[in-house]
């Protein structure tokens, strides 16, 4: 996969693409069909993604709350093993955000990534102030010379597969209708950083993660599986972790914090990937160590019968 971070100058191989278009965060159901779609539309073109970076809305709203589901090299790496073959994350920044409905089409979609078709969900908006429509989008294909499909958006239940829905599952503990709606695990990925070094004295050293620029799932512990993606320990494993401020000891910056079964080794700054499958219990205050390193066991036992029974 190439990584095409400019719609100015693009190569002529990086030309013609039938892409997708949106913010992929998550990589979810919604967005996998959308790509499928693309792939079928033109199997003779590279398939692409046309995304952008930062996310719109961190753009727009700087000081709100992290919400991202995925980083940008998480999306990319997903991106990458559904086949995706050009990635043209784009600086969302003035200059984009400003463009008008027509100008983007023609500026971006037609004269600067040449793409030979477009395909985008039914409710997708585009251009200043979100003017423009998916079937806008078609018209201005037709008159420019691009191909554009309307995907028809995917649902779960009821409700339909959104990033939003997969936030609000994880702030509410349920990371089983989040993957549900991912057709995955919801997963934190990232290298293991050093933390106050307490986690050993209790008997559970812990592979401490940032949730920097993440959306924070519901603080608490849960039963998760991890891959140690590199170096000596590389491979799977089962484990618990605690995410949040760990209360025990004062309120700290929020993290996720893994101990992982039947394990031994230095994991420091060694990427990790840690799947959230079951929130046992929000995270408490307990009244000494004695009652928190009883609690841990008690969790660590619930944890490996879960994911014993996957
Ligand atoms: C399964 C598990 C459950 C935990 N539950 C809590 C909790 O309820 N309250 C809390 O303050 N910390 C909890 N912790 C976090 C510990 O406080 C943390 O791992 C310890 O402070 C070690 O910190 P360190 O990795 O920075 O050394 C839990 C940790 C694990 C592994
Ligand atoms: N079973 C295990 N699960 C997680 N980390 C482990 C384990 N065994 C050893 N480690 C190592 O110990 C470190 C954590 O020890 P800990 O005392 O909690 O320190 P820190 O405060 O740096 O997290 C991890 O980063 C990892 O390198």
């Amino acid at each position: 996969m190439r990584i095409i971070r400019d719609y100015k100058y693009v190569n002529k191989a990086d030309r013609g693409a039938s892409a997708a278009i949106g913010n992929f965060d998550g990589v979810h159901l919604g967005h996998q069909s959308v790509i499928d779609i693309a792939r079928s539309a033109a199997p003779d073109a590279p398939l692409g993604i046309v995304t952008f970076e930062p996310h719109p809305r961190e753009f727009f709203a700087p000081e709100a709350p992290p919400f991202r589901l995925t980083s940008s090299d998480t999306r990319a790496h997903r991106l990458e093993k559904l086949g995706v073959e050009r990635l043209y994350e784009l600086p969302f920044n003035a200059t984009l955000s400003g463009l008008t409905p027509r100008a983007f089409a023609q500026d971006v979609i037609a004269d600067g990534l040449g793409l030979a078709h477009v395909v985008i969900g039914a409710d997708f908006c585009f251009g200043k102030g979100r003017a423009g429509t998916a079937q806008d989008l078609k018209a201005f294909g037709a008159e420019m010379g691009f191909g554009v499909t309307i995907a028809p958006l995917i649902q779960n239940g009821d409700a339909q597969v959104s990033s939003t829905s997969i936030r609000n599952a994880l702030s509410e503990g349920r990371p089983r209708d989040a993957a549900a709606m991912l057709g995955h695990w919801h997963r934190i990925d990232g290298p293991v950083i050093g933390g106050d070094q307490r986690g050993r004295d209790l008997g559970f050293p812990t592979a401490n993660m940032s949730l920097d620029g993440l959306h924070p799932p519901k603080f608490g512990v849960y039963a998760v599986l991890v891959d140690v993606l590199e170096g000596p320990h590389k491979g799977s494993y089962h484990g618990a972790a605690s995410v949040g401020v760990r209360p025990m000891f004062g309120i700290n910056k929020a993290n996720i914090e893994t101990f992982l079964f039947d394990f031994s080794g230095d994991l420091y700054g060694t990427e990790l990937s840690v799947a959230l499958v079951d929130f046992l219990r929000p995270e408490e205050n307990y009244d000494s160590i004695e009652a928190l390193v009883a609690q841990i066991d008690k969790d660590c036992a619930q944890c490996r019968a879960i994911l014993s029974a996957l």
